[in-house]
């Protein structure tokens, strides 16, 4: 895409984000309230908190009922998929997280087989700990860490990749691409044998309160909320919203645009069109009947969702 052409577009993009009096309650699910009174009843037994969030959305969407527990333990918090995240920024991230009391950071990408920064947990939790005097049980050499974090950010890809590195064995969380994958409670993994240190696996959890349509518009982007929920079709018109904003127009050739567009109905036209998503309907007119050809917006809105899930749009930084 020649930068020129997209900046010619650049006035005609939208600079707000029009969310048409949503309302967000109705997508938290009820059953997580359950899974933060569990989480906070097993603390007690815990040395180390090690939070895991998206990297695309630093600031956006993270559990204040998380944040509470920062003063109870050493916490470290991970920035995972920052495979996906435009990290240009990163000591901008870096600053206004410790500005918020957040000083042990680590960027991870856990679909990467041997990941440096996975090697760096376990050091980096002992050195916390060891830093702080242990509340429950001096003798004690085991640690107890609890992952938590918002559904689909990768607690199950993070305690795999973890048991990878530090013990080379395989899969003990099971994976998925929806939120929500990781039902069972609380289950506590070994992650390594040098020190004995086990992870409680945790059912994802979402704010009780999500702050702002906009958070919940970013954490469905980063699919931590069931589409249907909030809505493919508006998820996607965000999602192009967001791309033009932050100058990244590789969308355009993917799709064979002549140029960007601030429009998701003309771009899921394309994209329906371009993937063979249409549907032929038969119309009966004045004149009689018809059979035209419609695009499907909603296969073509999840495409448009799912190529940049992958990556495919392009790394952002939606914070
Ligand atoms: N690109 C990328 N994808 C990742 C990374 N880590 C996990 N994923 C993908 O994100 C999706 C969710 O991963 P899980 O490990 O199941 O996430 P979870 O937090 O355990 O999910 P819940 O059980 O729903 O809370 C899967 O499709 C993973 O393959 C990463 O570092 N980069």
């Amino acid at each position: 895409m020649k930068l020129y052409q997209a900046l010619r577009n650049v006035d005609k993009f939208r600079t707000v984000f029009d969310f048409g009096g949503r309302d967000v309650a109705h997508w938290f699910p009820g059953h997580m309230a359950k899974g933060l009174k569990q989480m906070r009843a097993s603390l007690r037994s815990v040395d180390c908190i090690i939070e895991i969030h998206d990297a695309r959305i630093p600031f956006s969407g993270r559990n204040p009922v998380f944040q509470e527990t920062l003063d109870v333990r050493p916490h470290v918090l991970i920035l995972n998929k920052m495979d996906l995240a435009d990290l240009s920024s990163k000591q901008r991230i870096l600053k206004k997280l410790e500005k918020d009391g957040v000083r042990n950071v680590l960027f991870t990408d856990c679909l990467k087989q041997r990941h440096d920064n996975i090697k760096k947990l376990v050091p980096m939790v002992m050195e916390i700990i060891g830093s702080t005097p242990r509340f429950n049980r001096d003798e004690n050499t085991n640690y107890c860490l609890m992952v938590i974090g918002v559904p689909n950010v990768g607690k199950s890809s993070l305690i795999n990749s973890l048991r990878r590195t530090n013990l080379q064995k395989g899969r003990a969380s099971r994976v998925g691409g929806e939120p929500g994958i990781t039902k069972a409670v609380l289950t506590k993994i070994q992650v390594c044998e040098r020190p004995i240190m086990h992870l409680l696996d945790t059912p994802g959890v979402l704010p009780p309160k999500i702050e702002s349509v906009e958070t919940g518009m970013k954490l469905a982007l980063c699919g931590s909320i069931l589409d249907h929920l909030v809505g493919e079709d508006i998820i996607a018109d965000y999602l192009l919203y967001s791309l033009n904003r932050l100058g990244k127009f590789s969308y355009v050739e993917k799709y064979d645009l002549q140029e960007p567009s601030d429009d998701i109905q003309y771009l899921l036209k394309r994209i329906a069109v371009k993937l063979g998503k249409t549907q032929r309907v038969k119309a009966i007119t004045g004149v009689g009947n018809i059979t035209v050809t419609l695009p499907n917006y909603t296969a073509a809105a999840y495409d448009f969702i799912r190529a940049f899930r992958k990556g495919e749009l392009g790394r952002v930084m939606l914070d």
